[in-house]
């Protein structure tokens, strides 16, 4: 059993792994993921590497929004399991040292919950005030529709109360009223009972749009913000080493809003860099990342970014430039079935053509760069997607454990699969699948695990400060990941060019200190004051630790060898 991490800061240095629990494996051959199918598999996430599991929402829903229209929070889904099934997940994951979040969707319900249902019987019921409720369609104009693929208005009628509702996503998703304090209690009441069963945290969907207000795009208001920081207060009042992860899809001085002053969410998902990783591959310029990064405003101490290449949703480009957008829809969306709302519905794989030099160097940077990594299942083999299946259900279909029946997820028929496991012959469960991956020493997966095992044995890709390296090669993206009370520091070098690149580097900042490669440990030449060059292979990487002499994780035994090494590579030069 590994030790478990119970230091206040366990984010920084924890690699997410997200999870579709309809989605990752059946164990009761119905045909539907489930919690004790996870818990099946979390021999295999330990063995990957990976510290923390987000679950996507387990709750009760009629599942119209892939279980983010919860219609009772407090009990699960019966076709994933029980309370008691969560309960022994959590366990079971503490036990191996993994900590366990999960999605909570505070802005909205489903239509069917009986909040709603008793919400929208009259105007004078008990719970009259839960939801947003107006006679007209004229409030709070300046919202836009975020869901434009299926929602004319942000506005629903409804027979019964013979009123109009609000609702930012789908019209069966009404948003709950903050304003009104009772709804406030109650999802307190939701939040206490997860976390006393021992969840360790949460990933709060949909943030910014908790409040509304006239005359405001009703997104990131100051009453949204105030409301976090009373749940951050009572959640540190009651327990210990909790996490709140904001999804905020917004522009960089927004988002970074949600961390406070380290008084609303420990951690934010870094939506700004996503596309921006996509747009630097295409242009095979590091500019697009490089600004983004630097755009990047500084973040509390305590708080941290989750960055990630892919998730449950589409390739979002609702915060990019026009010009932007029309630039990713031509690089990676020009059949149209690909397109989702205001982004592009494509699992990793098939967006970067399946290249192996690609997902490697997208995956270097998700482990260097700052912020914790959050993978989404399925990458580590980089699954293909199925865009003839509608809303973002292109990117949620059954992971592939092996070459058996329905890609060993399930043992049901075919016929009552969730959804249909791909079985084209390029990303098919034949072709492709965990099993295989493991037999194969050099697959993507070995690969992958290789890479989170690195990024565990150097905190400082979690905690070090961040310094951009200059460079003589646009296509070059170099930076140093450093901590300066101890002197360590991992120079990371990126190349987005499909060819090989030479680059000088700036970095007699560390003269006199050793380059050894992280991934073989070769030692490279020792750094001087002249620019270090270096030559990179197509969409190559290097890490290397540059840290001050015996400052780093290497001891002294491993010094005395560098030295040898050095003096046989380079005659003692
Ligand atoms: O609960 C409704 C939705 O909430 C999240 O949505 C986020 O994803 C949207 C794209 O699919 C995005 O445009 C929006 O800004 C986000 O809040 C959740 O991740 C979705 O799955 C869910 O439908
Ligand atoms: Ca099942």
């Amino acid at each position: 059993m590994k030790e478990f991490n119970l230091k206040p800061n366990w984010f920084k240095n924890a690699i997410f792994y997200e999870v579709l629990v309809r989605g990752f494996f059946d164990s009761n051959s119905d045909g539907t993921g489930d919690i004790p199918g996870i818990i099946e598999k979390l021999d295999y996430l330990e063995w990957l590497g990976i510290d923390t599991l987000w679950l996507l929402p387990f709750y009760s829903s009629p599942l119209k929004d892939g279980g983010y229209d919860i219609s009772d929070f407090m009990t699960v889904l019966p076709a994933y399991g029980n309370v008691s099934d969560v309960e022994r997940l959590l366990e079971e994951s503490h036990s191996r040292g993994i900590k366990v979040v999960a999605d909570l969707v505070m802005n909205h319900t489903s239509d069917q919950h009986p909040w709603f249902i008793e919400s929208s019987s009259n105007t004078t019921n008990a719970k009259s005030d839960f939801y947003v409720w107006s006679d007209d369609q004229e409030q709070y104009k300046d919202a836009r529709i975020i869901f434009v693929d299926t929602e004319r208005s942000n506005w629903t009628y409804n027979e019964n109360r013979g009123q109009y509702y609000w609702h930012r996503f789908f019209s069966h998703q009404p948003d709950l009223n903050y304003d009104n304090p009772q709804v406030v209690n109650e999802m307190m009441q939701v939040l206490h009972f997860w976390l006393e069963r021992g969840l360790d945290g949460f990933r709060l969907d949909a943030v910014p749009y908790l409040f509304e207000r006239e005359g405001t795009n009703c997104e990131n208001l100051v009453e949204t913000h105030n409301l976090l920081k009373v749940i951050r207060k009572e959640v540190d009042s009651k327990y210990q080493n909790k996490v709140l992860l904001a999804e905020a899809n917004q522009l960089p001085h927004e988002v970074v809003e949600y961390f406070g002053d380290g008084d609303e969410c420990h951690m934010s998902f870094h939506f700004p860099i996503m596309p921006k990783m996509f747009m630097s591959i295409k242009k095979e310029s590091s500019e697009p990342l490089r600004q983004a990064i630097v755009q990047t405003p500084p973040i509390p101490n305590g708080c941290q970014w989750g960055i990630f290449l892919r998730n449950h949703d589409e390739l979002t480009l609702e915060m990019v430039t026009d010009e932007e957008r029309t630039f990713m829809y031509q690089a990676y969306a020009a059949d149209p079935r690909a397109r989702r709302n205001v982004g592009i519905g494509r699992r990793l794989a098939p967006l970067i053509d399946n290249d192996r030099r690609t997902a490697e160097l997208l995956h270097s940077l998700l482990l260097s760069m700052p912020g914790s990594p959050v993978l989404y299942y399925g990458d580590e083999i980089l699954m293909g997607d199925n865009m003839y299946l509608g809303d973002r259900d292109s990117v949620r279909t059954p992971m592939q454990w092996s070459s058996d029946r329905n890609g060993g997820f399930s043992r049901s028929d075919y016929a009552s699969l969730y959804l249909p496991v791909l079985m084209d012959p390029v990303y098919g469960y034949e072709a492709l699948n965990v099993e295989s991956q493991l037999l194969n020493p050099s697959s993507f997966l070995q690969w992958l695990r290789h890479m989170l095992w690195i990024r565990r044995g150097n905190p400082v890709f979690g905690t070090g400060d961040f310094e951009s390296i200059e460079n003589d090669n646009d296509a070059i993206f170099s930076f140093v990941r450093r901590d300066p009370e101890t002197g360590t520091a991992i120079l990371c070098v990126n190349n987005f060019a499909r060819t090989a690149m030479p680059v000088s580097l700036d970095i007699s900042a560390y003269e006199g200190n050793i380059a050894r490669e992280l991934l073989g440990g070769v030692v490279f030449p020792r750094i001087t004051s002249v620019p270090y060059v270096l030559t990179l292979s197509a969409y190559g990487t290097f890490w290397f630790d540059i840290s001050a002499s015996g400052t780093s994780m290497r001891s002294q035994i491993e010094e005395q060898e560098v030295d040898q090494q050095e003096n046989d590579l380079y005659g003692g030069a």
